[in-house]
C-alpha cells in the first residue's frame, strides 16, 4: 500500500510544527523518521491518524487522499509516543480495547490477541494488571496494542523511548522481524539517530517540520545531501566547520580541502565523520597534524577520541581491536583524507558537487 505525505502543514499559533512537508514511504519498508525533538515527528504521525487535521496537504494511501476520513476507517496501526494503559483492565483487555471500541466480534479479539501477544513474547501477562508490570512490558504492552488492528501501515511514535539498552536492542530486533512476519509498512519515529541507523531500511530525515533527506540508509549516512543531514544523522556527531576559499584552497576549521571550481572567497561548510579522523598509533606523529586529546571515552570495541587541533575540537572514533586508545591529554599524531571530507554551501547548506 502506498503512503504519500504531500505538502502537509500544520501550525500551531506562531509555530510551525510541520511545513510543506512532502515523503513517499515506501510500501512494505522499515521507514524510519529521525529528526530532533520538537521536530514535528508527532504531530505527522497524529495527522497520518486522524487525530489532527493539517492546514494544508494531502495524504495519499493507495493514491486517494485520507485526510477528511474519520481515525477508525483508516487502516493505520498506530503506536502513540505517551502511551496510557488502563490501571484496572488487564493487559488482555487494554490490547483489545481498541477493537472493542470498533465493536469487533468477541472470538475475533481474543484471536487477534492470542496471535500478538505470542508475536511479542507477553502471553504470560495476559492476565495481569498493569501495576503488576516492569516499565518495559508496559511498552511491550503498548506496542502490541498498536500491533493488534488489521492493518497494512504501522505508526510507532519513538516506542523504546526511556528503556535500558539491552531491552531496547531485543525490541528493536523483534520489531524488525515483526515487519517482515506481517509483511507490513512500518513508519517509526525517533530522534536517536543511533536508533534510526539499527532500525532503518529507509530514513527519513526531519528538522523544522519538513524532510531534508530521505533513501536508503546506508546513502543517507554516506552522502549526506546538506549539512543539516550530516549533523543530524550519526554518533558520534560528525565535524562540521563553517570556512571559506581562499588561493584555490577550502580552509573550514582544521580542514584543508581543494576548492576545485569553487569562487574564490565564498563561504563553504566543511565536515568529516569522526571515523575519518584517523589516528596514529601512540608515539608516531611524524608527516601528520598533531592534536591534544582533551577526552576518550573506551566503548570496548571502538573508542571516541575529543581533540584539540590548533584550536579546534575535532571527534575521531577509532576502532580498539589491535590497539589501546590514546592517553588523557597525551599528543596524537592525525591523518585526514582530503578526499573523506564533504563540502556543503555555506549559505543554504546544500551538499557541493565535486566533494567525496
Ligand atoms: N497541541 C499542540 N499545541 C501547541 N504546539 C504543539 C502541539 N503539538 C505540537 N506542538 C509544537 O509543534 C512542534 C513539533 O512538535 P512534535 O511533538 O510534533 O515534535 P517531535 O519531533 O515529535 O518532538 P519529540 O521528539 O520531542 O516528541 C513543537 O514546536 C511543539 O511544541
Amino acid at each position: 500500500m502506498s503512503l504519500q505525505f504531500q505538502g502537509i502543514t500544520k501550525r500551531y499559533g506562531k509555530t510551525v510544527a510541520l511545513d510543506a512537508l512532502t515523503l513517499d514511504v515506501a510500501p512494505q519498508s522499515f521507514t524510519v523518521l529521525c529528526g530532533p525533538p520538537q521536530s514535528g515527528k508527532s504531530t505527522l504521525f497524529r495527522i497520518l491518524v486522524g487525530l489532527e487535521k493539517p492546514d494544508a496537504g494531502q495524504i495519499l494511501l493507495s493514491g486517494r487522499d485520507i485526510v477528511g476520513d474519520p481515525p477508525a476507517e483508516r487502516p493505520i496501526g498506530y503506536v502513540p509516543q505517551n502511551f496510557a494503559l488502563y490501571p484496572h483492565q488487564t493487559v488482555a483487555q487494554n490490547m483489545a480495547y481498541p477493537l472493542t471500541l470498533a465493536r469487533f466480534p468477541k472470538d475475533e479479539i481474543a484471536a487477534r490477541v492470542d496471535r500478538t501477544a505470542g508475536i511479542l513474547s507477553i502471553t504470560h501477562l495476559l492476565a495481569k494488571t498493569p501495576d503488576q508490570l516492569s516499565g518495559g512490558e508496559k511498552q511491550r504492552v503498548a506496542v502490541a496494542r498498536g500491533l493488534l488492528k488489521d492493518a497494512q501501515i504501522f505508526v510507532l511514535d519513538d516506542p523504546l523511548v526511556g528503556l535500558d539498552y539491552k531491552l531496547r536492542e531485543r525490541l528493536m530486533d523483534e520489531l524488525k522481524s515483526l515487519r517482515e512476519e506481517l509483511n507490513a509498512t512500518f513508519l517509526y519515529a525517533t530522534s536517536d539517530s543511533l536508533e534510526a541507523l539499527t532500525m532503518a531500511q529507509r530514513l527519513a530525515v526531519l528538522d523544522q517540520g519538513r524532510v531534508i533527506q530521505d533513501g536508503e540508509v546506508t546513502a543517507v549516512y554516506h552522502q549526506p545531501s546538506q549539512a543539516r543531514s550530516l549533523d543530524l544523522i550519526g554518533f558520534p556527531n560528525a565535524n562540521l566547520y563553517p570556512g571559506s576559499v581562499a588561493d584555490g584552497t577550502v580552509t573550514a576549521g582544521p580542514l584543508r580541502h581543494p576548492a576545485a571550481g569553487l569562487e574564490e572567497g565564498s563561504a563553504v561548510i566543511a565536515g568529516i565523520r569522526p571515523e575519518h579522523v584517523r589516528l596514529n598509533p601512540e608515539g608516531d606523529t611524524a608527516g601528520t597534524m598533531q592534536a591534544r586529546v582533551t577526552l576518550v571515552e573506551n566503548l570496548g570495541g571502538e573508542a571516541v577520541v575529543y581533540l584539540d587541533l590548533d584550536g579546534h575540537s575535532l571527534t575521531s572514533a577509532i576502532p580498539l581491536f589491535d590497539r589501546a586508545p590514546p592517553e588523557f591529554d597525551s599528543t596524537v599524531g592525525v591523518r585526514i583524507d582530503p578526499a573523506d571530507i564533504l563540502l556543503f554551501d555555506g549559505t543554504s547548506g546544500q551538499r557541493l558537487a565535486g566533494s567525496r
